[in-house]
């Protein structure tokens, strides 16, 4: 049986009359990395604070790293790492004295904590940086500094909270790798994303909407069992025609693309360019109509309903 890093039954949590998270299911197998994909508000947040052992559950069982949480939280946290969108190091500390302070707070003696010091330095292309305030670092080697304190005590299990949403595409991209390479050496990674390139990149995820898993699985599995073809459509008109293939009952979302529209329709439908065709005579000669590969968008708005991309 595959190992779990993540185990849930029915987690829910709920502040007021709002449910932040609704009887949600996970079973993340170690040495993954696992995303969730959500628009704000959807409960990705309030779920790892749960899974880490920050917030009390209101309802539902979990395991992580075979510990029963909250009762284990604390011997979790020498375990876990965790990283927040949010900037949590000091600005007035330097790159180094940050690391120290984390190196003290997890016991590490002085020679451990200049060995692995010495070692993150390096890995995160930080060593140039070593003796100025973290304050005054750009958005990417801020980030490069907070993964480096995360994973500073070695942890098993990582939780990622947006990492990304400060940065800029390339340094996104470097930042990818080095989950790789922590993934690589044994590290199971949780991380919350509204990017869709960033959950594509994921083993396994879940899609969240309001609390609640609308579909989960490797992106090869979600984009092949969605249920939806996907078409591409260049012809003139191209708002007015959107609006016409809105009001169609086998169209489930219409994006304009540059001089295309992106069309989703029910998978059931066995001929869905003659279908199109048929159903909107300006669309019968002229029109540019092509079956396209889904991608993890398509999913996305496929499985949180609605006709209009969020
Ligand atoms: N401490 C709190 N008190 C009241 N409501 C809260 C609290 N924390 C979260 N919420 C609400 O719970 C819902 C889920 O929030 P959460 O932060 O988990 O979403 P998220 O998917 O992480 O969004 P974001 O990307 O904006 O961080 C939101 O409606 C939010 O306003």
């Amino acid at each position: 049986m595959t190992e779990l890093a993540i185990h849930t039954r029915g987690l829910t949590r709920k502040f007021g009359e709002l449910v932040a998270v609704n009887r949600l299911d996970l079973a993340i197998p170690a040495g993954t990395i696992y995303g969730f994909l959500g628009p704000n508000g959807s409960g990705k947040s309030t779920c790892i604070r749960m899974l880490t052992g920050l917030l009390l559950p209101c309802a539902g069982d979990m395991t992580v790293l075979g510990l029963a949480i909250p009762e284990q939280a604390e011997t979790l946290r020498r375990r876990v790492g965790y990283m927040t969108q949010k900037f949590s190091l000091y600005d007035d500390l330097s790159v180094r004295e940050n690391l120290e302070f984390i190196a003290q707070i997890y016991g590490l003696n002085a020679k451990d904590s200049r060995d692995r010091l010495r070692e993150l330095l390096g890995t995160y292309e930080l060593a140039s940086f070593a003796g100025r305030f973290a304050g005054t670092l750009s958005g990417g080697q801020k980030q490069r500094l907070a993964l480096a304190a995360a994973t500073l005590h070695q942890p098993d299990l990582l939780f990622l909270d947006e990492p990304t949403s400060a940065v800029d595409p390339e340094n996104r991209r470097d930042f990818w790798e080095k989950l790789f390479d922590l993934c690589e050496a044994g590290t199971s990674i949780l991380v919350s994303t509204h990017y869709m390139d960033e959950a594509e990149r994921c083993h396994g995820l879940a899609i969240l909407e309001n609390g609640i898993k609308r579909a989960d699985g490797s992106p090869e599995q979600l984009m092949n069992g969605m249920g939806v073809t996907v078409l591409e459509v260049a012809a003139p008109g191209l708002r007015e025609l959107k609006t016409r293939l809105l009001a169609l009952e086998h169209v489930r979302s219409v994006a304009q693309l540059g001089l295309r529209l992106r069309v989703l329709v029910d998978g059931k439908l066995a001929d869905p360019v003659g279908w199109l065709r048929q159903r909107l005579p300006e669309l019968a000669t002229g029109a540019e109509i092509n079956r396209v590969r889904p991608n993890l968008e398509d999913v996305f708005v496929s499985c949180t309903g609605g006709k209009e991309l969020p």
